[in-house]
């Protein structure tokens, strides 16, 4: 059974496929919190700007097959979609707590090149077109190879130079967010600064949020 937080169609807000037009998965659960405020201040990860509890937001829900979350994912995607290949983000809460081959392959049949947003601290199955490793804290990563690292900066416990020798890529430095958490600093100056300073880590915006999109 895959348990879905929420099912949507839009544009990848980040990283180097920023712009791409995207359907998203959210599957519901992490392995580094619970998702509840309560216990964010014990979490390994503690800066997460997702809810990723339940099956409630839109499409969202649980389905006993791959065939049948290919099938729902796939209606997402524009039926106008012309020359485009179509796109699906897997993300979460942690994809890989439940992204498994089956569902891959599913996808694959369907015309689907597949994406995922992983915290890299589980193994990733094969298949996957597009890897997208965001590590955390001091959690030890298992997966330090794939197509694009994507740190939230800063995060004094998982400093850029730890994964700056890791195959990937692209580097990118994403400003830590930290609305959620009820605090207005910003932390755009100190990843512009580290950008301009080692020119191996690119600038990555969360650019939804700016543009007011899903
Ligand atoms: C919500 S996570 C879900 C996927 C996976 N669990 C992970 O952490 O990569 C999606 C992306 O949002 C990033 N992210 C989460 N909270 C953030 C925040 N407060 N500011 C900036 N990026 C954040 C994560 O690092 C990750 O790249
Ligand atoms: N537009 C958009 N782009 C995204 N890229 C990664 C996201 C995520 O939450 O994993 C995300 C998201 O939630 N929305
Ligand atoms: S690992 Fe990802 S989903 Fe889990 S709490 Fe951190 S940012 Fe949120
Ligand atoms: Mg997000």
């Amino acid at each position: 059974m895959y348990h879905v937080k929420e099912a949507f169609y839009s544009l990848q807000g980040e990283g180097a496929r920023t712009g791409r037009a995207s359907v998203f998965c959210r599957f519901s659960g992490c392995n580094l919190w619970s998702g509840r405020e309560q216990d964010r201040a014990q979490a390994a990860c503690r800066f997460c700007d997702t809810d990723f509890i339940g099956t409630d937001g839109q499409h969202g829900g649980r389905f006993a097959t791959a065939e049948a979350l290919a099938d729902h994912l796939a209606a997402l995607w524009p039926a106008e979609g012309g020359v485009a290949t179509p796109y699906v983000v897997f993300t979460g809460g942690e994809p890989l707590l439940q992204l498994d081959e089956s569902l891959i392959e599913a996808m694959h049949a369907r015309g689907f090149e597949v994406a995922v947003e992983t915290n890299g601290t589980l193994p990733a199955p094969a298949g996957i077109d597009w890897l997208c490793v965001s590590p955390k804290a001091a959690t030890p990563l298992v997966i330090t190879e794939g197509d694009e690292l994507k740190l939230v900066y800063p995060q004094p416990e998982a400093l850029p130079e730890r994964f700056s020798e890791f195959a990937f890529r692209h580097f990118f430095l994403q400003p830590m967010d930290t609305a959620v958490l009820g605090d207005d600093t910003s932390h755009l100056d100190a990843t512009l600064a580290y950008c301009l300073a080692h020119p191996q880590w690119r600038l990555s915006l969360q650019t939804h949020k700016i543009t007011g999109i899903d």
